[in-house]
């Protein structure tokens, strides 16, 4: 009641910024700004990266708000509080959630910098019991016991790669499975190869709860990783060395034929291959 008494903006798309990508919320026209310590209730934030504000304003046409910066169960926040601006965004219209986030690549094709569509996630506290839905349901935001099966809404995911596609970076774009951890700390190399042989591709502390709640309320969500780290076993890091060593050396073998050929010589290019 308060924000909406505050603005005059009516969002219909709200995106929760990850670390360091809080500038998304520079991209809105016409803002009204609130920080989290003017507004009544709201959880403040505690961590480096995350500005603390509530940003409306108008994005090619559709009305948004975005949060600079999240909460994250590490903070000492519980999961309720963490996911409570999902509700409050529920309770201003919103149809739409666009979940972001830092996360660390497990999979060999995605690397720093890459952006992972996430299609679906492993909620680690929530199969422990710390979920943010536990206590007595509230029905008037959904019902007791919500299907997760569908959680990251298919026609917005394939409208990202296409954006992607268009855009010409698609190279950069994959979809993939992003495992939420507690924090604060890193994985070791045993939790990281087992979040790697479990089928996870990405790794962060964040959004799972989030989106767990959006779903509950029947909001539709899409989610992207920006990929900023590899924390992997040394094996695989060798591996990959091997890999791009192997590449060059087919390429070497490849050129060395090809002038083979050119200059007339009998010699066998499969043969020069192999060796
Ligand atoms: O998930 P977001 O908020 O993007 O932040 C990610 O980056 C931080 C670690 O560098 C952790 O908080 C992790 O969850
Ligand atoms: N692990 C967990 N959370 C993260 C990572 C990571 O490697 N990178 C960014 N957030």
């Amino acid at each position: 009641d308060w924000l909406l008494s505050q603005t005059k903006h009516r969002p219909q798309v709200a995106i929760i910024c990850g670390s360091g990508l809080g500038m998304l919320a520079d991209a809105l026209k016409c803002q009204d700004a609130f920080h989290y310590t003017d507004i009544p209730g709201f959880p403040q934030s505690t961590v480096q990266g995350h500005a603390g504000r509530l940003v409306f304003g108008e994005l090619k046409g559709k009305t948004c708000v975005c949060m600079q910066g999240r909460f994250h169960m590490y903070e000492g926040h519980s999961l309720c509080k963490t996911t409570f601006p999902v509700r409050v965004f529920k309770l201003l219209g919103v149809e739409t959630l666009i979940v972001t986030n830092a996360a660390g690549s497990l999979a060999d094709g995605l690397k720093p910098g890459d952006i992972m569509i996430i299609k679906d996630h492993v909620n680690f506290p929530g199969l422990g019991g710390f979920n943010p839905l536990n206590g007595p349901n509230d029905d008037k935001f959904g019902p007791r016991f919500p299907a997760m099966s569908a959680c990251y809404n298919p026609g917005l995911r394939c409208l990202a790669m296409d954006i992607a596609k268009q855009q010409g970076v698609a190279e950069l774009v994959q979809e993939g499975v992003y495992a939420a951890v507690g924090g604060p700390n890193f994985e070791t190399i045993a939790e990281a190869k087992l979040m790697h042989r479990l089928g996870v591709d990405a790794v962060g502390m964040s959004t799972a709860p989030e989106v767990v709640v959006a779903v509950h309320c029947g909001l539709r969500v899409f989610g992207i990783s920006l990929i900023t780290n590899k924390p992997r076993p040394f094996l695989s890091v060798f591996l990959d060395f091997y890999r791009a060593l192997s590449r060059e050396v087919v390429t070497m073998v490849t050129d060395i034929n090809a002038s083979i050929q050119g200059s007339g010589c009998s010699c066998s290019v499969s043969s020069l291959t192999s060796s």
